[in-house]
């Protein structure tokens, strides 16, 4: 496991066309993507998280800022290095996980062509076992379930362990034992070493991360370490017990409860 950062983003910038003018996706988001890591964005719809996976996973590049990959601006990377960087080093799983898949291919193909783009070596069947599909080895993808593709899709990318892992709401098709599987895959790869990110709404995934990255509007709006958590439990009255330095952050006692995007916020009173 390394601490030198995968992909350093400072002041990243992307601007996209729209027929109002140009669309301000991302406005200056600074990120450090680390290897063993889950990190979590998570936002409302339209906030960017999307936007700043397709950075990440060198898949566009940013109207502004820099990305640096291994300590290397992206930018000075030629098409053929970033689609080689892509191919061999780059889990994708994309919001609809079809879009990562290969139409032509069954769920053993799938796990043998990214083994093979990969360079590595792997028993196909105990990979779709890890995401429980083994019974459905010789299916396509078109007549698997959502939650099924969704699964083989994460399986796939999973392969071989890439350096970076991305993945756009892997679980958002998942009941709760899918989740555990695919969340469990994402942990076993970070052990390995990948640097996992995903965007995400559901709270079984930002639970299983090591940050939660925040975003608005474009902008970063919050940053929480797996270290600067604390577990607490709520009483039958619906009672909190606030954590001491969090406690702190309320010296008169009173606080605004704000429900925002499936969190709780607690503000002090304006
Ligand atoms: N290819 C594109 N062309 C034009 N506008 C785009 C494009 N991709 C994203 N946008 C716009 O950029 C902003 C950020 O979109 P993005 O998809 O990154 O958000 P998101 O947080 O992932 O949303 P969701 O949770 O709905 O997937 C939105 O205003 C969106 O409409």
């Amino acid at each position: 496991m390394t601490t030198e950062p995968l992909l350093e983003g400072r002041e990243l910038l992307q601007l996209y066309a729209a027929p109002t003018g140009p669309t301000q996706a991302l406005r200056g988001v600074d990120v450090t993507v680390l290897g063993g890591r889950i990190s979590a964005i998570t936002g409302p719809s339209g906030s960017g998280k999307s936007t700043l996976l397709a950075l990440l996973a060198l898949r566009e590049r940013p109207a502004g800022g820099e990305l640096r990959h291994r300590g290397t601006p992206v930018s000075g990377l030629t098409r053929r290095q970033l689609q080689r960087l892509r191919r061999r080093e780059i889990g994708w799983v994309a919001q609809r996980p079809t879009h990562s898949l290969f139409p032509q291919l069954d769920a053993r193909g799938q796990i043998a062509q990214m083994a093979r783009l990969r360079g590595v070596r792997l028993a196909v069947l105990d990979s779709l076992a890890e995401v429980d599909l083994t019974a459905r080895a010789t299916a396509l993808p078109a007549v698997m379930s959502g939650g099924e593709q969704q699964r083989l899709a994460v399986a796939a990318a999973a392969v071989g362990a890439p350096a970076l892992l991305v993945a756009d709401e892997p679980t958002a098709e998942l009941d709760d034992d899918s989740a555990a599987l695919v969340l469990g895959l994402l942990r076993a790869r970070a052990a390995q070493g990948s640097a996992v990110v995903i965007a995400t709404h559901d709270a079984r995934a930002i639970a299983a991360a090591d940050t939660v990255l925040r975003l608005r509007h474009g902008v970063l709006t919050g940053y929480v370490s797996a270290d600067q958590r604390h577990t607490t439990t709520i009483d039958g009255q619906g009672r909190l017990q606030l954590p001491e330095d969090a406690l702190a952050l309320f010296p008169d006692g009173s606080l605004t409860v704000k429900i925002v995007d499936g969190h709780v916020e607690l503000h002090r009173p304006e």
